[in-house]
């Protein structure tokens, strides 16, 4: 995989955006250069047939014009020749026309999974591998292609091999008939312009005939995304007044197994009693099932037998989007941190937050201190998912947007794992802080 120049030390970006790399692109155009030259003395040859076509076009007109003024005797002798040398350069015509472009949205997929997991593939030297596979897909894109290039050569090369010959034709025996007075020039210029005009239409139809194939493909997978169903709705269903919300919930002999492996249950018969203004963990093996109490409460999935009540109404009747947004606060193990700056990303909690409610949730999250400590502060962007910060940065911005929507029910899943003991007890002091009327699962 070829590399361009480090950032150093003392490394910043251009102001007007990084200059083309002209010596690195060369690297990848040398190899494609015999295909580069074979496509360009193809497009020259393709355009000095089409410069010599309307020479020949105009030959033939001057005998027609001639028998025209009565020279019938040797009108078929005379057309003869230009009309044979128009032939031969339409059929040239046909096996001249360049193939299309390359189609590569899969190989994007490829390439997106690498880039995005690069520490992983750096890790486990991997970049030769996954080169490899971008490469396979690059080229499979490339067969594809050419082959919908030849697809579209051959409509278009034979569609204009057709309607030249129909102008051949028309000049050929629309001479015959102006020599025998069945035909002026007026009908056959006529004729002629017409049937230009069609085939000018007919050759946009097979370029049109390719943005067709690629634009039902495309579209086909977008239409595939559209027509899913989400099991659980977004919206819809009743809610409980705030003022009326205790954040009592239960889990009443509740089953469940994931949609994808439906045979494997991961809850049976399960029941809890998560009482209100307490906090309450949940301790079992990895892969017990823990993270899916979560999910289940937070209605990502319905159970498949039992009910999940919220102060004695089954969450399955309620607003999903009003559970979501007001009621339930989620800080899963992977906390996810969005490509902007970290005052965003709080505020992502609660849109309409003030900056002092964001410095005082990061405050309360102990966080408040590393971020000042960054020469951006909170205008520090975090990189793609959060790259540019380590992980337990990434779990006190996470659990700084939480405290910031400052929900009835917060759920921490593993949220503080990745926490120092002094770091954890700062933010397990913040939650008992906040807790006051409302429940916490954690
Ligand atoms: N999206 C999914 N599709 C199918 N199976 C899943 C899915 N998510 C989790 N599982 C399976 O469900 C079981 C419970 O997973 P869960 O994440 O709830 O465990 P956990 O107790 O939180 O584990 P850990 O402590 O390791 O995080 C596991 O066997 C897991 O493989």
């Amino acid at each position: 995989m070829p590399c361009g120049p480090r950032p150093g030390k003392d490394w910043t970006p251009h102001p007007c955006g990084p200059p083309f790399g002209w010596p690195l692109f060369w690297t990848f155009l040398r190899p494609q250069l015999l295909a580069l030259s074979a496509a360009v003395v193809l497009a020259l040859g393709a355009a000095l047939l089409n410069v010599r076509i309307p020479v020949l076009l105009g030959q033939l007109v001057d005998v027609v014009a001639r028998c025209a003024r009565g020279h019938v005797a040797t009108y078929l002798r005379e057309v003869r020749r230009p009309a044979l040398r128009l032939l031969a350069v339409y059929c040239l015509q046909v096996s001249a026309d360049p193939p299309n472009g390359a189609r590569v949205a899969k190989a994007t997929v490829v390439a997106d999974e690498a880039l995005g997991n690069v520490r992983t593939v750096r890790a486990f030297a991997m970049e030769e591998q996954q080169a490899g596979l971008f490469r396979a897909e690059v080229d499979r894109a490339g067969r594809l292609s050419e082959q919908l290039g030849l697809g579209i050569a051959a409509f278009q090369g034979l569609s204009n091999l057709a309607l030249n010959g129909i102008v051949l034709g028309t000049i050929f025996v629309g001479g015959s008939l102006m020599a025998g007075d069945q035909l002026s020039p007026g009908d056959l210029m006529s004729f002629l312009v017409a049937s230009q005009t069609v085939q000018r239409s007919l050759a946009s139809i097979s370029i049109l005939m390719g943005q067709v194939v690629r634009g039902l493909s495309a579209g086909a997978r977008v239409l595939e995304l559209l027509r899913l169903e989400p099991l659980v709705p977004l919206q819809g269903g009743a809610t409980i007044p705030a003022h009326s919300l205790l954040g009592h919930i239960s889990f009443n002999h509740v089953s469940f197994s994931y949609p994808t492996r439906p045979g494997y249950p991961v809850l049976q018969d399960f029941s809890l009693t998560l009482p209100p203004c307490q906090t309450v963990a949940i301790v079992g093996p990895s892969g017990g099932g823990k993270s899916t109490v979560a999910a289940l409460l937070e209605r990502f999935y319905e159970p498949t037998a039992g009910t999940i009540t919220l102060d004695g109404h089954d969450i399955a009747g309620r607003d999903p989007s009003w559970l979501r947004g007001q009621v339930i606060g989620f800080i899963s193990q992977e906390p996810v941190l969005f490509g902007t700056t970290i005052m965003e990303n709080i505020r992502f909690g609660k849109p309409g937050a003030s900056d002092a409610e964001v410095y005082e949730a990061a405050r309360l999250a102990d966080a408040d201190g590393f971020i000042r400590s960054f020469p951006e502060g909170y205008n520090t962007v975090v990189g793609e998912r959060g790259t540019a910060l380590s992980g337990g940065q990434k779990q006190r911005i996470a659990i700084a947007r939480a405290l910031l929507k400052d929900p009835a029910v917060l759920i921490l899943d593993e949220a503080t794992s990745a926490l120092d003991a002094q770091a954890e007890l700062a933010v397990q002091a913040a939650e008992e802080t906040l807790r006051a009327p409302q429940g916490r699962e954690g």
